[in-house]
């Protein structure tokens, strides 16, 4: 099997859509690497470029270390199959399946034992007289899966090649495929926007946006320790918790204001020290639904109050939804981009309007993390700093700001109930408004 890189990869295409910017990512002999991320962020046009579908805009693909030509799609011996399995509809899936053969030097009894151990092997052998019309989602899907394993491939490309089958058949699949890959060693490149998929197949998953590699690494690590607010928000179900918030810093320690309800850090804990040159920074508060523990009501530590609005009730655990007051957010938002250049609006403003310009401090009170002013003094909360809320410009103190909490069967919460939060502060993450991590401690 080989290794395959890609160095710095871009790919624009003629209609200036920037597909792909500057990704590198190193895939090890044998490794099992799934894409993922939304829609459109440019995962296909990887793998397509690595199959030499696409020519780079600028960086490489390397296969073994060695760089290939642009053009040597046909030289790269590399396995794609697509979603839509492209079978051809009138060869029957023995002939499907020895396709790949009929170009090379082996000899028709040769081809017929290879396609026959490959059918062996995803038990498919009583489908080789069937036309592919005849066959369901997934014993199309095995056949395409034979059709690429057949041949000297050296890795498997894979795109989405489980989206056209049912969700029960698509677990089953998952786990097929995986089992394949290892079995066979094959150096395998799969994308998935579905993050169910890349986590449970993939030895290694790279979160891409926007044709940015936002984090590559085994798929506990992204989960457990994301760089990004984009990664953070993007895995996980359900979605972590993304609240405003904003920082207090004093001699006995550090506030989390998140409006009206506080996370107090004391001087000793030793996430404060990352924290200490951010007074009055917003930033955005992640906490994932298992972060967050009903607590009894004079439960001490850092805790959250709300009022149980919706309890989600799935059997073996519980989706607690509270309202706390505080100031909810998205990845997207945070950030508010330009949707056309992927900018933070800030660092588009400071470029091209002046200071003072009325567009220019309307735009800015829309931007949460980046006021290019501090917030008048006055403007305290009973807290006696700067809220994530400006009463200056008129804002309400946050009264909804609903928080998903994870609560296991048994006793649950009521609607309509008041309930306290406690907040594993180890799980606690922050993010500044350009969405990268703050690391605590
Ligand atoms: N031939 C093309 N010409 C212009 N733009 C293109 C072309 N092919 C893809 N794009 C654009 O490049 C971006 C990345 O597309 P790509 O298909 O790689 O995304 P993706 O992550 O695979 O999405 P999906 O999950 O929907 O397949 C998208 O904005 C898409 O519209």
């Amino acid at each position: 099997m080989v290794s395959i890189a890609t160095d710095r990869l871009t790919k624009v295409f003629p209609d200036g859509t920037v597909a792909v910017d500057g990704v590198s990512i190193e895939i090890g002999s044998g490794e099992f690497v799934a894409l993922l991320g939304p829609t459109g962020c440019g995962k296909s046009t990887i793998l397509r470029l690595v199959a030499g579908l696409e020519e780079p805009t600028s960086g490489r693909v390397l296969i073994d270390g060695e760089p290939v030509r642009p053009d040597a799609g046909w030289d790269r011996r590399l396995s794609m199959v697509f979603q839509d399995y492209a079978l051809y509809p009138h060869l029957t899936v023995a002939e499907n399946i020895g396709f790949p053969l009929t170009t090379g030097s082996e000899t028709p009894s040769d081809a017929a034992r290879r396609v026959a151990a490959v059918a062996d092997q995803l038990g498919i052998t009583g489908l080789l007289r069937r036309k592919p019309r005849h066959l369901s989602g997934g014993q199309r899907q095995r056949v395409a899966m034979a059709r690429a394993m057949v041949g000297e491939s050296r890795a498997f490309l894979l795109d989405e090649p489980l989206s056209n089958v049912d969700a029960g058949l698509r677990a089953e699949l998952r786990a097929e495929v995986a089992a394949l890959a290892r079995r066979l060693a094959m150096t395998t490149l799969y994308v998935t926007h579905d993050q169910v998929e890349a986590m449970t197949m993939a030895d290694r998953v790279a979160v891409l946006r926007r044709g940015v590699l936002q984090q590559i690494g085994p798929p506990d690590e992204v989960y457990r320790d994301p760089h990004t607010l984009f990664v953070a928000a993007f895995l996980g179900t359900p979605r972590a918790n993304l609240v405003q918030a904003a920082i207090f810093t004093s001699d006995d320690g550090v506030l989390l204001d998140l409006g009206s309800q506080l996370i107090e850090l004391p001087a000793d804990d030793p996430r404060v020290a990352p924290l200490r040159d951010r007074h009055t920074d917003r930033v955005t508060l992640a906490l994932r639904a298992d972060a967050l523990t009903p607590a009894a009501p004079e439960a001490t530590g850092p805790v959250l109050r709300g009022v149980v609005r919706l309890v989600e009730n799935l059997g073996h655990e519980a989706l607690v939804h509270v309202t706390t007051g505080t100031v909810p957010t998205s990845a997207a938002q945070s950030r508010l981009e330009h949707p056309a250049t992927g900018h933070h609006l800030s660092e588009l403003l400071a470029e091209d309007l002046p200071a003072g310009h009325p567009v220019r401090d309307r735009l800015a009170r829309m931007i949460p993390h980046s006021r290019p002013e501090q917030p008048p003094a006055t403007a305290r909360t009973e807290y006696g700093f700067y809220p994530v809320y400006d009463p200056e410009l008129g804002d309400e103190p946050p009264t909804s700001g609903e928080l998903v909490v994870r609560v296991p069967a048994g006793v649950l919460p009521r609607t309509g109930e008041p309930i306290v939060l406690a907040v594993d502060l180890d799980r606690l993450m922050l993010f500044d408004g350009a969405g990268n991590r703050i690391r605590l401690g």
